[in-house]
């Protein structure tokens, strides 16, 4: 039986080994243009390694997700980072693993809310996209250039993630 995973809600603490979340963070926010508008400043950096390469912004469009969801792999990108960002308001799930020797420890699961993005900093285990409920549009900003950016890692024996409620 496969081993099911938890999901937690997704906290800046408990995601900073992985990166930042995006969010409106009052710490984080200075008033410009007149008190017009409120600025969340510098929440997460782009990382884009290697001779020629460049910080891009693309649109994912991902097709819900079907559960139980068998989770058999992750991957990473060696020469930067990687962003989502909802454009659709939705909740979407983020799965993260530590590093082990080379390979993905056990994923981690959080729930992100749909005003909250992350940024998986350079080379750090994810799985792709997880879209809940509905097709649904994501700003992503990483990195193009020379070079294979794209290491996966299959599991020996998958992990299930049941349901994205929060089960923590
Ligand atoms: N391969 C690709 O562009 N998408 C993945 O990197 C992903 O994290 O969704
Ligand atoms: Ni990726």
């Amino acid at each position: 039986m496969p081993k099911i995973l938890p999901v937690r809600p997704l906290r800046q603490e408990t995601f900073a080994p992985f990166g930042h979340v995006i969010e409106a963070d009052p710490a984080r926010m200075r008033l410009i243009n007149g008190g017009n508008t409120e600025r969340f400043h510098a929440l997460a950096e782009a990382e884009a390694a290697g001779e020629g390469a460049r910080v891009i912004l693309n649109i994912f469009r991902g097709q819900p997700r079907a559960f139980p969801y068998q989770l058999t792999m992750m991957e990473r990108h060696p020469f930067g980072s990687q962003s989502f960002s909802p454009l659709n308001g939705r909740p979407y799930l983020v799965v993260v693993s530590e590093d082990d020797g080379g390979r993905p420890a056990e994923p981690q699961v959080f729930l992100a809310a749909g005003n909250q993005g992350v940024n998986y900093r350079r080379n750090v285990w994810h799985h792709p996209l997880m879209t809940l409920d509905a097709p649904s549009d994501f700003l992503v900003v990483d990195r193009d250039g020379p070079g294979n950016n794209l290491e996966e890692f299959f599991f020996d024996d998958p992990f299930l993630i049941s349901a994205p409620l929060i089960s923590e």
